[in-house]
């Protein structure tokens, strides 16, 4: 994997959990969400595109389909592969790349708001979410990810993780500005 961040959150129990960069000044990188998928439901759709719109009072987002087995393969490796590398056209080289993975690092949403606060002070110009397709993730993203993180330890389908990914990036810039979201 590419650039690593340490992930650390100051726990106090008489302050409970606390982010680093709560009530500061955060650089906001545009948000890019890459998903691979068949089309989506349109009750599903709704919900992402109202945590988007939450979302785009803090930043720029993207939501970007990419389209399951491109090349009609016939065996999974090879399936595998063909989404890998349709993804990987898709990223640049000054991207901050977050895999999303049911065997990732385990974070909590402080965490998540700190990812999202760090991501501003490397450099990058985009910070780009992953989903990966049925079969998971390929070896090309696998190598490139800055970060791989779970969202649960319960596996998710791919329309459920991305959910689950846009409250939390909304629930990140909350805790990120100091507002009663999250509690
Ligand atoms: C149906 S899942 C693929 C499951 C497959 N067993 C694998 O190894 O990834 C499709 C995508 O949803 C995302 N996903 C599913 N469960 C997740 C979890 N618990 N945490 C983070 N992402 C998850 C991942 O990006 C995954 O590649």
């Amino acid at each position: 994997m590419g650039t690593a961040i340490q992930l650390c959150v100051t726990s106090n129990p008489a302050q409970g959990r606390k982010c680093k960069y709560e009530g500061q000044s955060v650089r906001a990188l545009p948000i890019r969400i890459l998903s691979v998928g068949k089309k989506r439901s349109r009750g599903l759709q709704l919900m992402v595109d109202e945590y988007a719109d939450k979302l785009r009072y803090y930043c720029n987002v993207e939501d970007a389909q990419i389209r399951p087995n491109p090349r009609n393969a016939r065996d999974q490796r090879a399936q595998v592969d063909a989404e890998d590398e349709a993804v990987m056209n898709l990223i640049r080289s000054d991207d901050w790349v977050v895999m999303l993975d049911e065997r990732g690092q385990d974070i909590e949403s402080e965490q998540m708001a700190e990812l999202v606060g760090d991501a501003g002070n490397t450099g990058a110009s985009r910070l780009s979410f992953c989903i990966g397709g049925p079969y998971g993730h390929g070896r090309k993203m696998r190598q490139r990810a800055n970060l791989s993180i779970k969202l649960s330890s319960l596996v998710l389908n791919h329309q459920i993780a991305l959910l689950v990914l846009m409250e939390q990036l909304y629930r990140s810039w909350t805790i990120l500005k100091g507002q009663k979201y999250h509690h």
